[in-house]
This record gives structure tokens, C-alpha cells and sequence, in this order.
């Protein structure tokens, strides 16, 4: 199979990676919060040959029975790429060469009756299936168990990636499921379409991944997440094929259709999807606001999203990401940056350290989005923020597929950097944000470690939002997780004792099984593993996600 998949040590292409060389403003204020200069050269990549792969377990009858019945892979790598996402655990692991289980075999089945022979003949040898779409996961949803003793398949569907049909009088599309975001869009794009679903992971992810994680895009306020625009699916599961039709309502007890998206493999292998797709929209423009304050921004942003506006997203950053992100400008603030800092403290009388940026994106007809911005504007004035042009949100706009590589190149320059997200009511957020921030802090000081974060709301709803939390630590050691691990787990309690959800968008996996039971009651995760236990009570699915 010859899609290139991403590099095995992080994230994205082998020939992408971030620079800071013409960004000025960025070292010093590493330098202030983390202690890090990123002027010393940096580790470079490690090695494969460095690296111990564990020997695979393959027994030959089964090895035999699935190169007849289908593609199988054959270069060493391919099992790390398979075994693992691209949680900051695994990638801080895998540079320490701690490798852990991975599958034993890797096989491409081009249709619906090559994956369902594949489960058989796993079922039939007592092996063990993962799913495996883009590997763009951070929650540990594609890592075999650590003491599994039965054989591992890993099934990617990357032969499985074409638009079969569109159906312009309904607004839908059937799509199979390894679809990667690029080549789904550009053919959606070809014939006037969108579905409009943008994970930050766009390039490397794909429809079925993005379905059995219940994923989120940047622009869900308008067009919903994943959950709101897949109306049917085709599961290959062990006890045949699933298939569910694409409806405007129905009342057939509880849905088979929920009863997939979130399932992280565990129920079958998605093959195809009927999602709802949207005209493209003749105007596209992203424009930038300034608030004096988080409080400020968050009431502003309830008001945009509960009012008549329909603006395509509404994305509010604290004053630390503001500043993070001021600082990410090639060559520094300019002319217009300058001018922009004089007024704000001798006209507005407001101190620049504490603003907050917003970013407001209009999609629609020019009309549609001349009236969306007049409405924004009464809302943002009635907070005291003011508007800063296109200039903030075009720069969003193209770099926001590169910002996940920043993440590398601190991880060589020894900064362990991560995101949490979670989702509460308007009501919550101010109050949820504020014990966040404690419960980092908190948990930063116990380890004695240095430390930052920083947070932006996104993903708005009617009800609430997405409260998105990066935090970066220091740890005492390369390779050294204790700190990573004290503080992720403060923030995650945090969320669930604050009234927000565990993970507004990057699943359960490994990662966040624990605090299950605390999001959806005892009782609700104990319907999730009798699901999984009835259908498949020998654990031939992606065994030990969501719930152990
Ligand atoms: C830098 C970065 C940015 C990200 N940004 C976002 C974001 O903005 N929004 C968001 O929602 N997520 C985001 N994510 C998380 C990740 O991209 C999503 O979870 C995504 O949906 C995973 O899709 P994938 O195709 O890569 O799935 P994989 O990682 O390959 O698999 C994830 C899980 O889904 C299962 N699975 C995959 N395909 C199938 C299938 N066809 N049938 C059954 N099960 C299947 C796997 O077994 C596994 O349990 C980000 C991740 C990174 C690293």
C-alpha cells in the first residue's frame, strides 16, 4: 500500500516541521514561562534503528490465510505506525524507545467483503482486529493492550478512501470510510459541495476515524460535529454487516446510528458513510476581535452564538494564548501591531497584557455575511471589544494546519506540550475555566516542575462551548512522563468535577478511561461495556478501549 502515512516520531509529513528563526517574539517568551531557550540547538529526530521492535507474533496459518484473502503490509515500520497514535505519551515513549505491544500484521482490504473475511479469519485463529484510519488519535485508541498474547491485526482502510456518490437533491454524499480529510473535500469541492468538517488533523485523519471517535471540526457551530452529519453507516461487524439508512427522523428505539459514532473500533469496522453534505459557500472571510478581558470575551461569545447571527465559527483566546499566538507573527509586530498597542492603552485606556483574542468566521452569500458581521459587531461592542481586521484571522486561516507541528519541536527541546479539552453550559465556563487553571497550577507546583497553559473557547452551541486547555511542563528528565502525568490527570478531574465532559472531542481510548464512570454515571458505563461484551465477548475489537 503506498499512502504515505505520517512519520512514525510525530506528527504530520517527513518533510514539514516548525521554524522559529523568523519569529522573534517567540523566545522570550519560552524563555519566561518555561525557562527553555529554543536558541540552543535542538535534539534532532531519533533514529528507527535505534529503536527495539518487539519480535511479531505470526503464526503461519493465519499469515497465509490473510495474504490470500487480501493486501498485507511488509515493511518493519509500518507495525509502529499502526500501533500507535499520536498522544504526547506515545510520542514521548517511542523517543525514549519504550515501544510496548504493537500488531503483529498490518493488512489493506479494498472493499466490505475482504474486511469482513479478515474478521473471520481473525475470529477463526483467535487473533485480535484494531481499525486503523489516519492514526491522528492522542487518546491511546489504537495501542494493543500490553499483555495481549493473541496475534494483532492491524485493518487499514486506506484503499477504502473514494466519494462513491453524490446525491444533490437530498444533500448527501456516500463516502468509504478511509477517506483522508483532503481527498473527501477536494472531491466534495469539485462538484460545488462541502461537508465541512475541519479537525486541526484534516490532513492526516479520516471519515471513519473521525466517526469512531465522535470528532469535532473547527467550524462544528455552524455545520456540527461529526455526530450532526453522518445520517447513515455500513459496519462490518463479527456478526455481519450492519447498515444503518440515511433519514430524516425515525423512532425505532434506541439508535443503532449513536450506538457506532464513539465506538473506537470496538463494535466493527466502519466501511462507509452517508453524511449530509452543504453547497460551497460563496464568501469566506475570518475577521478578528479584541476584548479586555476572558470575562469579557466569554459573555460576547454566548451572545454571538444565542443570537440571530450564524456565523461559521466563534473562537475566544485567553490572554496567555493571545499572547502565545502574537507571538507566532513572522517578523515580530510590524507597523500595524505598534499602532495597534498605542491605541489600545492611550485611546482605549486598556492594559495589552490582558486582551483577548476572538475570531469570528462568516460563510455564506456576500448579503448572509454582511448582516452576520453587523450583528457581531453590536454584540462585541456591547462587551468593549473592538475589531482588528481580516489580518489575525487570514494568518489563522492558512497556518492552521501547521500549528500542530509546534508541538515536535519543543518535545526535542525537551517540553513535554499537550491539549485537554471539555465542554460545559454557558453557565459553567467562567467557573470551570477558573478551577482548571487551579487544578493545573496545583498540580504543577506538587511536581515542582516548571510549567504554562493556556486556553481558547471554540466549537459553540446554543447550550455551551469547548473550553481547549494547552498546557506545556518541563519535565526533570528526557523521557521522564511523571510531571505530564500528574498535571493531565488535575486538569481531567478538574473537567469532571467541574460539571464539563471528559473530552469534548478526542475520545476515551486508554487515555481517559478512568474518569468514564464519572461522566456518565456508573450506571451509563456499564450499559457501554455490555454492548461491547454482548456483541463481541471475546474481545476480537480493539479490546481495552473506552472502557478496560
Ligand atoms: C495535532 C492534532 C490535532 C487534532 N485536532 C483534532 C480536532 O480538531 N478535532 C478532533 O475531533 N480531533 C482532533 N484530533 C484527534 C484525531 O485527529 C481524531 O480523533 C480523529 O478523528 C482520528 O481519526 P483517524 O482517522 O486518525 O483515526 P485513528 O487514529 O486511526 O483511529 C482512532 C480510533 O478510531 C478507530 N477507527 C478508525 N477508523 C475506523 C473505522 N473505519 N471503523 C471503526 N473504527 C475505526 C480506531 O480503531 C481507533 O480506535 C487531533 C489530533 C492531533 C494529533
Amino acid at each position: 500500500m503506498n499512502r504515505e502515512t505520517m512519520k512514525w516520531w510525530g506528527w504530520g509529513r517527513e518533510d514539514t516541521a516548525f521554524h522559529h528563526d523568523d519569529k522573534p517574539a517567540l523566545r522570550p517568551l519560552l524563555l519566561d514561562r518555561l525557562g527553555v531557550d529554543i536558541d540552543i540547538p535542538a535534539a534532532g529526530p531519533p533514529h528507527l534503528d535505534d529503536l527495539h521492535l518487539p519480535q511479531p507474533h505470526r503464526p503461519e496459518p493465519l499469515t497465509s490465510a490473510l495474504a490470500a484473502a487480501t493486501e498485507l503490509g511488509d515493511v518493519p515500520v509500518e507495525r509502529l505506525t499502526h500501533g500507535t497514535g499520536k498522544s504526547l505519551r506515545e510520542l514521548v515513549d517511542l523517543r525514549a524507545g519504550r515501544i510496548g505491544r504493537l500488531p503483529d500484521l498490518v493488512v489493506y482490504p479494498g472493499d466490505e467483503d475482504e474486511t469482513a473475511e479478515v474478521l473471520r479469519l481473525a475470529a477463526e485463529h483467535g487473533a485480535v482486529v484494531i481499525p486503523f484510519g489516519g492514526g491522528s488519535n492522542i487518546s491511546g485508541s489504537l495501542r494493543p493492550p500490553g499483555d495481549e498474547t493473541r496475534p494483532v491485526i492491524s485493518l487499514d482502510l486506506a484503499r477504502m478512501n473514494r466519494v462513491e456518490s453524490i446525491d444533490t437533491e437530498s444533500g448527501l454524499a456516500v463516502i468509504q470510510a478511509g477517506a483522508l480529510g483532503p481527498e473527501l473535500e477536494d472531491h466534495l469541492n469539485a462538484a460545488g459541495w462541502t461537508l465541512g468538517h475541519f479537525p486541526d488533523s484534516f490532513q492526516h485523519s479520516t471519515l471513519g476515524g473521525w466517526i469512531a471517535t465522535r470528532s469535532s471540526g473547527m467550524q462544528s457551530d455552524t455545520y456540527g460535529d461529526i455526530a450532526a452529519m453522518v445520517a447513515a453507516v455500513r459496519v462490518v461487524t463479527p456478526r455481519g454487516l450492519l447498515v444503518t439508512r440515511p433519514l430524516p427522523g425515525t423512532s425505532t428505539g434506541p439508535s443503532v446510528l449513536e450506538m457506532i459514532l464513539g465506538s473506537e473500533g470496538r463494535l466493527g469496522v466502519i466501511t462507509r458513510a452517508t453524511v449530509r453534505i452543504r453547497p460551497l459557500p460563496k464568501r469566506r472571510v475570518v475577521l478578528g476581535y479584541l476584548y479586555p478581558s476572558w470575562a469579557a470575551g466569554l459573555r460576547a461569545a454566548a451572545a454571538i452564538t444565542r443570537g440571530e447571527a450564524r456565523p461559521a465559527f466563534v473562537r475566544l483566546a485567553d490572554a496567555e494564548e493571545t499572547t502565545f499566538s502574537l507571538s507566532l507573527r513572522t517578523g515580530g509586530p510590524g507597523r500595524t501591531g505598534k499602532l495597534l498597542d498605542a491605541y489600545v492603552r492611550t485611546i482605549r485606556r486598556q492594559d495589552p497584557r490582558q486582551l483577548c483574542l476572538g475570531l469570528v468566521g462568516y460563510e455564506g452569500s456576500p448579503s448572509s455575511v454582511r448582516r452576520d458581521r453587523k450583528l457581531v459587531a453590536t454584540s462585541v461592542q456591547a462587551e468593549g471589544g473592538f475589531a482588528i481586521g481580516a489580518g489575525a484571522g487570514a494568518v489563522y486561516d492558512r497556518k492552521k494546519f501547521d500549528t500542530p507541528y509546534i508541538r515536535d519541536f519543543l518535545l526535542s527541546r525537551g517540553v513535554h506540550a499537550d491539549v485537554s479539552e471539555t465542554g460545559a453550559p454557558w453557565s459553567r465556563l467562567p467557573g470551570l475555566y477558573d478551577e482548571v487553571m487551579t487544578a493545573f497550577r496545583t498540580g504543577l507546583a506538587e511536581s515542582g516542575a516548571r510549567g504554562s497553559v493556556m486556553c481558547h473557547l471554540s466549537h459553540t452551541d446554543p447550550i455551551g462551548a469547548c473550553l481547549y486547555f494547552t498546557f506545556a511542563v518541563v519535565p526533570a528528565e528526557d523521557g521522564d512522563l511523571s510531571t505530564y502525568d500528574i498535571v493531565k490527570s488535575s486538569v481531567q478531574q478538574a473537567f469532571v468535577d467541574g460539571g464539563g465532559t471528559l473530552s469534548h472531542h478526542h475520545a476515551v481510548g486508554t487515555e481517559h478511561a478512568r474518569w468514564l464512570p464519572e461522566d456518565v454515571s456508573t450506571a451509563g458505563a456499564g450499559l457501554i461495556s455490555a454492548l461491547f461484551t454482548a456483541t463481541d465477548p471475546v474481545g476480537l475489537l480493539n479490546p481495552g478501549k473506552i472502557v478496560p
